[in-house]
């Protein structure tokens, strides 16, 4: 299985994109602006999106890769995994012809370019060889986590999230876990602030680090613009005994 980084920034700036990540080339994990660097031949052979929330780094380029790839998406629709309430707030709350068309009944309401599927925690899914889990995290809107697992290689992603037990607990209900992609978006002065807006700061995420049994390697994602090295140095300092990688558009991790 290959993990292509996109986008991993926390915000915008120079050389940043904010969530985005391909698996093998057909299935994205958020659609944030990292996928505006893919090629249209590579836009094109993504047939499935896993959806973390709904907040705008992680949806950004989701309305254009629609009208993108409008004609190409009539003979075969893309399909959005996600959960059921962040279902209802993309549409309502984007597709509602004033902020954008509506693609969920376009070209017409009967074979539309682009179609929800409700996913939940408890239910996985298998795309073409690989099982996908929804996993429970916690921040400031619903949001979920994802692992995805092919040939007994698995990947598992946190989406956006402070400080929780059920990411871990499902992380360690599995018996493997090869690669981890988790955030860290505030440094620890800003602690408080990470926690109203339901995210990671080095000193919880390298406690919450133990909960976990497997030793994958572990990419951080989501470090706020301006504060990448002092952040990840924070990190690597609070947790010496991990492999941790600094994430970049365009790595590209096999396991
Ligand atoms: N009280 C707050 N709750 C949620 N988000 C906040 C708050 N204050 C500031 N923010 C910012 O709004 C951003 C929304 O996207 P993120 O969750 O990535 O990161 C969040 C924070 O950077």
């Amino acid at each position: 299985m290959q993990i292509t980084v996109l986008g991993c920034s926390g915000g915008i700036g120079a050389g940043r994109r904010t969530t985005a990540f391909l698996v093998d080339d057909d299935i994205l994990i958020d659609c944030g602006t990292g996928v505006g660097d893919l090629s249209l031949e590579a836009m094109a052979r993504i047939r499935h999106l896993l959806i973390t929330h709904t907040h705008l780094d992680h949806i950004a380029c989701l309305p254009l890769l629609l009208d993108t790839l409008f004609s190409r998406l009539q003979s075969r629709p893309l399909v959005i995994h996600a959960r059921a309430d962040c279902m209802h707030i993309i549409h309502d709350h984007i597709f509602n012809w004033q902020i954008w068309p509506d693609f969920f009944e376009l070209p017409e309401r009967e074979r539309p370019v682009v179609r929800f599927h409700a996913m939940e925690p408890a239910v996985p899914i298998y795309l073409d060889g690989r099982r996908i889990d929804m996993l429970p995290v916690a921040h400031s809107v619903p949001a979920v986590g994802y692992r995805v697992e092919r040939d007994g290689a698995a990947f598992a992603f946190s989406g956006d999230t402070t400080s929780n037990d059920g990411f871990w607990d499902a992380l360690n209900a599995h018996d493997t876990l090869d690669l981890l992609f988790v955030e860290c978006a505030f440094p620890d002065r800003e602690q408080a602030l990470g926690q109203q807006a339901g995210h990671y700061c080095p000193a919880l995420l390298a406690r919450d680090l133990t909960k976990l049994r497997h030793a994958p390697r572990v990419g951080i994602t989501h470090l706020k613009s301006g504060e990448e090295d002092s952040v990840f140095a924070a990190l690597q300092a609070r947790v010496p005994g991990r492999e941790l990688l600094r994430l970049c558009s365009g790595d590209v991790f096999t396991i």
